[in-house]
């Protein structure tokens, strides 16, 4: 039997898991690092507390197997995307703490940017809109406020990279010749990256003063890149894979045929749709990005659709409403009702993400009456989020001009057999529930087993995935076209609630410029939710 490990670096916490080759769980061990919040909208974490999670995941997860780091054929690594980190390379120390991808500091960075050279020059060569979200906002924002380090990066001596990055650079020895490299798809999230090259764009670097010299070199996503440093815990371990987690999730899935979509119900939902080796533009509110490049093979691109509140409200409301004492109980509430009694819950706390970007629109319940109760209000809860990812799914079939022929998911909520029944029933097709939950560690994992022959191609780890349970959608046309007018309805209520607000139209074009709007929104997740993520 081969095994293969997987590093996933998540926002709240780090887990290392060893698959064997049937893509089972063999061993698993996890931790949670600190979220810092230094100023309101503001989320950091210590790049050296994420190193040190890494090392002891690793170590706790080899102690609690029969397996040792030599009996490892290789491992991967999946991270939070966009987080960023810079690191003086003489000393191996960060300059400052990561800028985490959801923070919402440097706003007024990509505004300004958008002012300057309008919304379409980013777009246009990486996919994605002017935004806080992205990596390059963050190193601006480090540039300009850490002392020496614009100077380090123009000299080499200073690096920068996103959390794979960081982790590759301590796995291979740090200071000691630890190699300075990023996937392919992590660099697709920088914003400094150009989808067609692959490589980072002269012209973005020489409008935000990046040098070059600082950037990692861009590599696949399956190769082997190097191996575990002498006297670590992955002594001499081929690391062979590097995917962000959301592309290692539709990698897990087995989302390799274009049109295959698979959508991750976690604190946020992140419907990704593999659109083959042409990007997909999207004029509907999506991110154009990279899904997956395997060694010297052609790059696949994919459209993905980010909805900030999704598990996180049935947390709101374990812990602020404190009317479910967990979250399955949300289900059990749900379910003592036959349907929503004509209520809707909007939970844009702070906003809507994809595929409206509307920053003015703020949470509401409507359309209630003194005959509903709890019930109802769970109820609705969970179907806010069916609904929602049913925008971003219609968003990418108008984008792709595929439709959906069946939605493979994943993510905490996906226990909630209610929620997906009626995912199901929203969306016309059937939902597929994998047996290994953990996929966005598989898809990592399988990365790093490619690239060292543990499995043969694509075909073959295709044939791993089993489903756990599915949903056909049995609901009558009428009744789903009856939800989805109310729906649309209740946003519309929620929509220009803060004055002054941008008010704009659905338009990508300006509504882009809200995107901004996600750092703020997801932070504001963080706080509500004391940051407990998995
Ligand atoms: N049975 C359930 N019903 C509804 N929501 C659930 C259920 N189980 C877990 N969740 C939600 O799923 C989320 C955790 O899922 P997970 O995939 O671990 O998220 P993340 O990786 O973003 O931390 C939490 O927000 C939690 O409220
Ligand atoms: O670490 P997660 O699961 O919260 O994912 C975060 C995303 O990668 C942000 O783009």
């Amino acid at each position: 039997m081969k095994y293969v490990g997987s590093i996933d670096q998540g926002t709240s916490s780090t887990r290392f898991i060893i698959f064997n080759e049937s893509g089972d769980i063999v061993a698993v061990s996890q931790k949670e690092h600190k979220q810092y919040f230094p100023e309101p909208g503001w989320v950091e974490h210590d790049p050296m507390e994420i190193w040190s999670c890494t090392c002891d995941v690793i170590a706790d997860c080899l102690k609690s197997s029969p397996l040792s780091a030599s009996d490892l054929s290789s491992v991967g690594i999946t991270n939070q995307r966009e987080t960023t980190v810079v690191w003086n390379s003489e000393t191996g120390e960060p300059y400052y703490n990561a800028v985490v991808w959801n923070d919402a500091r440097t706003a007024s960075i990509a505004k300004s940017l958008e002012g300057k050279y309008g919304p379409d020059r980013f777009r246009a060569k990486t996919g994605l809109p002017l935004a806080s979200y992205f990596s390059a906002t963050k190193l601006l924002w480090l540039m300009e406020n850490v002392k020496g380090l614009k100077e380090g990066l123009k000299s080499g001596k200073a690096k920068f990279g996103t959390i794979d990055s960081w982790l590759m650079y301590n796995l291979t020895g740090g200071v000691d010749g630890g190699i300075h490299i990023t996937s392919v798809c992590n660099a697709s999230r920088t914003l400094m990256m150009n989808l067609e090259t692959l490589q980072w764009d002269d012209d973005i670097l020489k409008i935000l003063d990046v040098p070059k010299e600082c950037l990692p070199k861009i590599v696949s996503n399956s190769e082997v890149y190097g191996v575990g440093a002498k006297g670590g815990y992955l002594d001499n371990v081929p690391l062979a894979g590097i995917l962000g987690d959301q592309q290692a999730a539709m990698f897990g899935q087995t989302c390799y045929a274009p049109g295959e979509v698979k959508s991750t119900y976690g604190t946020g939902n992140f419907v990704l749709m593999n659109t083959g080796t042409s990007q997909c533009k999207s004029t509907n509110g999506l991110l154009t990005t990279v899904g997956y490049k395997l060694g010297d093979q052609e790059v696949v691109y994919a459209l993905e659709g980010a909805v900030a509140y999704c598990g996180s409200v049935v947390q709101w409301l374990r812990d602020n409403l404190k009317i479910i004492q967990d979250a399955p109980q949300s289900q059990t509430f749900a379910e003592n009702v036959d349907d929503n009694g004509g209520m809707y819950f909007v939970p844009a706390f702070a906003g809507l993400f994809a595929p409206r970007w509307r920053s003015d629109a703020r949470g509401c319940f409507v359309g209630m009456t003194a005959y509903n109760t709890r019930d109802h209000v769970c109820r609705a809860a969970l179907e806010a989020a069916a609904y929602q990812c049913k925008e971003v799914v219609d968003a990418m079939v108008k984008d792709s001009g595929v439709d959906l022929a069946a939605m493979k998911v994943d993510g905490g909520m996906t226990a909630n057999t209610l929620l997906m029944q009626f995912q199901a029933d929203m969306l016309d097709c059937p939902v597929y529930r994998p047996v290994v939950p953990e996929t966005t560690a598989l898809g990592a994992a399988y990365a790093a087993g490619l690239a060292v022959g543990v499995w043969s191609g694509l075909d073959e780890i295709k044939k791993n995935w089993k489903c756990d349970k599915q949903w056909e959608s049995k609901m009558e046309a009428p009744v789903r076209e009856k939800y989805w007018t109310e729906w649309n309805r209740a946003v519309s209520k929620s929509l220009g609630w803060v004055e002054g607000g941008d008010g704009s139209s659905e338009k990508q074009g300006s509504g882009w410029g809200k995107v901004v709007a996600f750092a703020a929104i997801a932070a504001g997740v963080g706080f509500m939710m004391g940051h407990k993520r998995r």
